[in-house]
């Protein structure tokens, strides 16, 4: 999700755009944004410029929140990337916004990615709508479900990490190649190799690098040829649903799963039934691999980086897995069973959701007028949960910037950990993630020992954050 490689001609012309609309659309509520400490910054920018410096600083948007709230307080107003928002932070306001009680608010995606992922996507969606995807997609990524994809994902990390001996690696890209080979197999049983799994990668390229582009369908632009890629996606998607169905191709994955539990008896249409339609079950399939691929490659890249930077953590880990290790009778591959007795490195992953905070601030726009804080929320603002802030609470989390498992030997106060999110937009795919980077782990620190050769720690300027160096490591066999 590439944000910030815009033309620079072009992003001007859009916040003057951007701005002249939404100074028309708040001038109704002048009294009560006035109220809302902060402030919009210069006319046009706002406050884009010291906004996206600081987001590709080592500290990423912590240093932009932390200067705000310092003088403002933890609910402030801003406006950045052509946007007027509402930042807030704490554990009240997350409770607020990420259970979205009563319809409070909903998902805010910005206009690309609503046109990107279609209007069926959970990400679209929002009240009864967004309920029923969220059950229909629930069950083939419950854990028991994904046991049938758990010997491909052993198999795929043993050999990607076969391929590291002995060279000089890009964690970030590795992961990259990895997850989505396991979620393009779990979903359609891609092959890891071949023509179609290079085409299904090359289309998926061009459409997470639109998601922030200009909103301009024009030949050339990114985000025309993120429209073009999604429907070549669509296309591969249809072959493959109508050799489903004709029975000349029948697999185990969640595409099966999916067509199997909502086809349709003869004469049942669409308007009659609860079942998926084609294009909730393609607008789903996308989103899915959207939001799960950025999120698990960046976890697992930060995670290795931070095991790097961190012997004594990689040595307690190390001990688990090879303890895991020693027990088997002989044999590389993990089983079933042992990937659920990683206590220490579900505490490792939960450590590195928290000090990377990958999403750094969770959207939503008001559905209905609200107070938070003393502060009136009118309906329709863009309201931000600045996530970084409560992960580096230094009441919850003392000395923020260490790095340590532990702090997840007891139970949190509920919403001062937020790595997979809170209430009804809680990610779905957290089994899924865990898995995969269960396994990863497992295979690294058995077999193999690396040295980081870049010390840098500044971050890309992306959605997601990831480390900018891409992580190069030197990799021998252990
Ligand atoms: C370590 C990896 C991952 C992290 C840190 C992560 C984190 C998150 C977070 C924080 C949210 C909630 C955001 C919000 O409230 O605004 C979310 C939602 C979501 N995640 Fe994940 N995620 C990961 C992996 C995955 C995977 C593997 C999948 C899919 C297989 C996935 C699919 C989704 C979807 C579809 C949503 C939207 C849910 C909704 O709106 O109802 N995620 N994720």
């Amino acid at each position: 999700m590439e944000l910030l490689i815009l033309p620079a001609a072009a992003l001007v012309l859009l916040m003057v755009v951007l701005s002249l609309f939404i100074w028309l659309l708040l001038q109704p509520h002048r009294g009560e944004i006035e109220k809302i400490p902060g402030t919009m910054g210069w006319p046009i920018v706002g406050e884009s410029f010291s906004f996206l410096s600081d987001f590709s600083s080592p500290s990423g948007i912590f240093s932009f929140m932390r200067n705000r709230q310092q003088r403002y307080g933890k609910v402030f107003k801003t406006s950045v990337l052509g946007r007027f928002t509402v930042f807030m932070t704490g554990r009240d306001a997350a409770k607020i916004l990420l259970s979205g009680k009563d319809g409070m608010v909903s998902l805010n995606l910005f206009y690309t990615g609503k046109q990107v992922l279609g209007p069926q996507s959970l990400l679209t969606t929002s009240g009864e709508e967004h309920k029923r995807l969220r059950r229909l997609i629930a069950d083939p990524l419950s854990v028991d479900a994904l046991k049938k994809y758990f010997q491909f994902i052993d198999d795929l990390a043993i050999r990607t990490l076969e391929g590291w001996t002995g060279r000089t690696v890009f964690v970030l890209e590795e992961a990259s190649t990895f997850t989505l080979k396991v979620i393009g197999n779990m979903i359609m049983s891609l092959e890891p190799e071949g023509t179609e799994q290079e085409n299904f990668r090359a289309n998926f390229k061009i459409i997470s690098s639109c998601f922030a582009s200009l909103p301009f369908k024009i030949p050339g632009t990114a985000f025309y040829r993120g429209l073009e890629a999604r429907n070549r996606m669509y296309a591969m998607l249809d072959n493959i649903i109508s050799r489903r169905r004709s029975g000349e191709d029948i697999q185990h994955d969640f595409l099966q799963t999916l067509l199997r539990k909502h086809s349709r008896a003869a004469g049942e249409t669409d308007e009659d039934s609860e079942k998926l339609t084609d294009s909730q079950l393609k607008d789903n399939i996308l989103t899915l691999l959207v939001a799960g691929h950025d999120t698990t490659t960046s976890a697992l890249t930060w995670l290795v980086k931070f095991l790097g930077e961190n012997p004594d953590v990689l040595q307690k880990l190390r001990e688990e897995h090879k303890g895991i290790q020693e027990k088997r009778n002989g044999g590389m591959h993990l089983t079933w069973s042992e990937v659920h007795t990683m206590p220490y490195t579900n505490k490792v992953i939960s450590e590195t959701l928290r000090r990377a905070t990958i999403l750094p601030w969770y959207s939503r726009k008001a559905a209905q007028d609200f107070n938070i804080d003393g502060y009136d929320i009118k309906e329709g603002w863009s309201v931000n949960l600045d996530v970084v802030s409560i992960h580096h609470d230094p009441k919850f989390f003392p000395n923020p910037e260490k790095f340590d498992p532990s702090r997840f030997d007891e139970p949190l106060k509920p919403f001062s950990f937020l790595g997979f999110g809170s209430g009804p937009r809680m990610c779905p795919g957290l089994n899924l993630a865990k898995l995969e980077i269960c396994v990863f782990i497992h295979h690294l620190v058995c077999r193999y020992k690396w040295i980081p050769l870049k010390n840098d720690d500044s971050v890309c300027p992306t959605l997601v954050r990831m480390p900018k160096s891409k992580y190069p490591i030197a990799v021998e066999a252990l």
